[in-house]
């Protein structure tokens, strides 16, 4: 051994005089083409293939997607195998990620359909002391794959591939869900560009579990949702652009915007909320389209007081609306709506909001669902609502007993109970949302009893029934009194063109005797003469 390591040491060392020879002794001129072709012929017999994958792209600063989905790739390989790992929490996820660390000489290997690869994290050391506006030089890392190169077709065609989507699909699960919104004065981030989405990270707590509905409509809309959710391909068959549109309307607090958080629960997609009366125009909204990411839902609320989208019912319809005003005064969700409609200022029009849903744009990325939601469906214009935009029209109305038995359960744990027949009952002949029938069955106070959360509900719905009882017999009087009132009207008006009628009549009579009168005076003068 020892005889063999002197040997090698020999070699090596004759070997480092021959190359300082060869470097002092033969004129650059020459020994650069010697260099380069011993390299060629090196390469020639070497056979392995080396990729790299760099942090940062060309331009220095946007960082490579591929080198994030391979590093997302990678952490299940590295965990297992390597022995120097790198801890860092994911700007996106609260989980702690760990990777191979970069220039530890370590190296991962990976299996794909039998073939053996390599890959190593490495880092670019330091050249010199430069100042540079891009990362600096010691974090330009970058991950290198090796395999042999009688493999390159394949790992090429279909193992990069199979990574970056194994990647991908690791981020989505890991990475924290978002709420985005738009604004009117959004500013700009760090570089002075201007954000067109502001975010949060997505939290809400609903599922179609928790929401109150039609057991069998609950179903069917969960059905589309995974059904929509795995048909890219089919999508692709038929020609469409992979996205669905979904109209939730229903009076106020009967669940539409939790439904959308369910939604997003359900799919784990991010949550667009596009504020329609801040964008500026059909530019600025086609911006913001492009701007948003594939697997998300584009919600528009109320979008019935959104936009003048009803114009031109609305100016024919002009005469009637006298009328209404006076109920709406006294309503207030309608005059909520009104105090939106005086603060629009916002030149998106009809016709760009139905690109923007349904135009060439729409198709970018992918992978999305637009819902709208509005409390006055027969207000929407019907190009707007018409399958193929608005694919599903989910309506979400008053409380049946069905969606009570989910609140029910939600709130205070009951499946069955000796109220339950008469809140049956109660239901069926009193609207109540569902929201007000929440609020009625939360405990009030720190483990208030149950019992007496279900009687103060069965209570609020007698009082709503004789609320509505009045109301409705309010109405009816009013309407009588309206008709009364009317009759009356119209006998006087009947009375006045009578009596014009009789003095037109008495007047011509008056005349006419007159005028007879003069003939007979004029006929005896005329005898007597
Ligand atoms: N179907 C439902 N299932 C479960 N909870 C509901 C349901 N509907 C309403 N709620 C409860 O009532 C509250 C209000 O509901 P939500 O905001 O979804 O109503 P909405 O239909 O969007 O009302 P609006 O038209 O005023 O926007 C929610 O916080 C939720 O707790
Ligand atoms: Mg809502």
């Amino acid at each position: 051994m020892a005889e063999m390591l002197t040997q090698l040491g020999s070699v090596i060392g004759g070997l480092v005089v021959a190359y300082t020879m060869f470097q002092n002794y033969f004129p650059r001129e020459i020994s650069r083409p010697i260099k380069y072709y011993f390299k060629k012929l090196i390469n020639f017999f070497y056979p392995y293939i080396h990729i790299t994958f760099p942090e940062f792209q060309a331009d220095g600063f946007q960082r490579s997607l591929a080198y994030a989905a391979i590093k997302r790739y990678l952490n299940a390989h590295s965990t297992t195998q390597a022995k120097h790992l790198q801890a860092t929490v994911a700007r996106d996820t609260e989980a702690v990620v760990l990777t191979m660390a970069s220039n530890s000489s370590e190296e991962v290997t990976d299996d794909f359909n039998g073939i053996k690869l390599w890959w190593a994290s490495r880092e670019t050391p330091p050249s010199s002391q430069t100042i540079s506006w891009g990362p600096r030089e010691a974090d330009k890392r970058f991950f290198t794959l090796t395999f042999h190169r009688k493999h390159r077709q394949l790992i090429c065609d279909h193992y990069l591939k199979h990574v970056l989507e194994q990647g991908k699909a690791i981020t989505i699960k890991e990475r924290r869900r978002k709420l985005f919104t738009n604004s009117k004065g959004n500013e700009g981030d760090y570089y002075g560009r201007r954000r067109l989405w502001s975010e949060v990270v997505f939290d809400h707590p609903a599922t179609f579990q928790t929401l109150a509905m039609d057991p069998v409509k609950k179903q069917d809309i969960i059905h589309d949702l995974i059904n929509f959710s795995e048909s890219k391909d089919y999508y692709k068959s038929v020609g469409k652009a992979w996205k669905r549109g979904y109209l939730l309307y229903g009076p106020p607090g009967t669940g539409k915007s939790t439904m959308i958080a369910a939604m997003a629960n359900l799919l784990e997609y991010d949550v667009y909320d596009l504020e329609l009366t801040a964008v500026k125009d059909n530019t600025e909204l086609r911006k913001l389209l492009i701007d948003t990411s594939g697997k998300s839902i584009i919600v528009i609320e109320d979008i019935d007081c959104s936009l003048e989208l009803t114009g031109q019912r609305e100016k024919n319809n002009k005469d009637g609306e006298e009328d209404k005003k006076k109920d709406e005064e006294k309503d207030p969700v309608k005059e909520k709506l009104k105090k939106m409609e005086e603060k629009k200022t916002s030149e998106v029009t009809l016709s760009g909001l139905l690109n923007f849903i349904d135009g060439l744009w729409s198709a970018c990325g992918g992978e999305r669902i637009i819902v709208f939601t509005t409390n006055y469906v027969e207000k929407l214009d019907p190009a707007l609502i018409r399958r193929g935009r608005m694919d599903q029209h989910i309506e979400l109305s008053y409380c049946g007993f069905e969606a009570f038995k989910v609140l029910a359960k939600n709130y205070l744990n009951f499946e069955e109970h000796d109220l339950f027949e008469r809140i049956r009952r109660l239901l069926e002949e009193t609207k109540m949302t569902p929201a007000d029938v929440a609020e009625n069955l939360m405990p009030k106070l720190r483990g208030e009893d149950k019992e007496r959360c279900l009687m103060r509900l069965v209570k609020a719905i007698e009082e709503a029934k004789v609320k509505a009882e009045e109301e409705e017999k309010l109405k009816t009087e009013k309407l009588e009194e309206e008709k009364k009132k009317k009759a009356a009207e119209e006998a006087e008006e009947e009375k006045k063109k009578k009596e014009g009628k009789m003095k037109e009549n008495g007047d011509a009579e008056k005349a006419n005797d007159s005028t007879n009168g003069l003939v007979k005076e004029n006929g005896v003068a005329e005898n007597c003469a």
